[in-house]
């Protein structure tokens, strides 16, 4: 499964994914990690511009996909918890956005 060709769905009344499918799609996502039922990762940057750049785009995805994380914004990290309200839990939505969340950092 290639998390960045999808998109969100709208997920009222949907329920959240088992613990299995959340396993599995977490292998998707190394550097993230469930807490509670957030999907979670602290991106750490070399100053406040770096990290505001990041937090805008990823405003700017969670726009387009009208999937929205919280986010925690500091000098030089942004820790960002996706969950999906309409579901109380974990869907599919989540693992979508980190995905592109993800894929908005500078290649290594
Ligand atoms: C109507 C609209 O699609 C919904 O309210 C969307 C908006 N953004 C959302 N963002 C998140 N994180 N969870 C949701 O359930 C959610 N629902």
């Amino acid at each position: 499964m290639n998390l960045l060709e999808l998109h969100c769905e709208a997920q009222h009344g949907a329920h959240p994914l088992s613990q299995q499918t959340v396993s599995e799609l977490l292998g998707h996502l190394p550097q993230w990690h469930v807490e509670g039922i957030e999907l979670v990762k602290t991106f750490m940057f070399g100053d406040y511009y770096k990290t505001m750049a990041f937090v805008n785009a990823l405003a700017w995805v969670a726009h387009a996909e009208d999937h929205h994380p919280d986010m925690s914004v500091h000098y030089n990290r942004a820790v960002v918890r996706f969950s999906t309200h309409d579901a109380g839990g974990l869907t599919l939505n989540d693992f979508i956005c980190a995905a592109k969340a993800e894929a908005l950092l500078p290649r290594a």
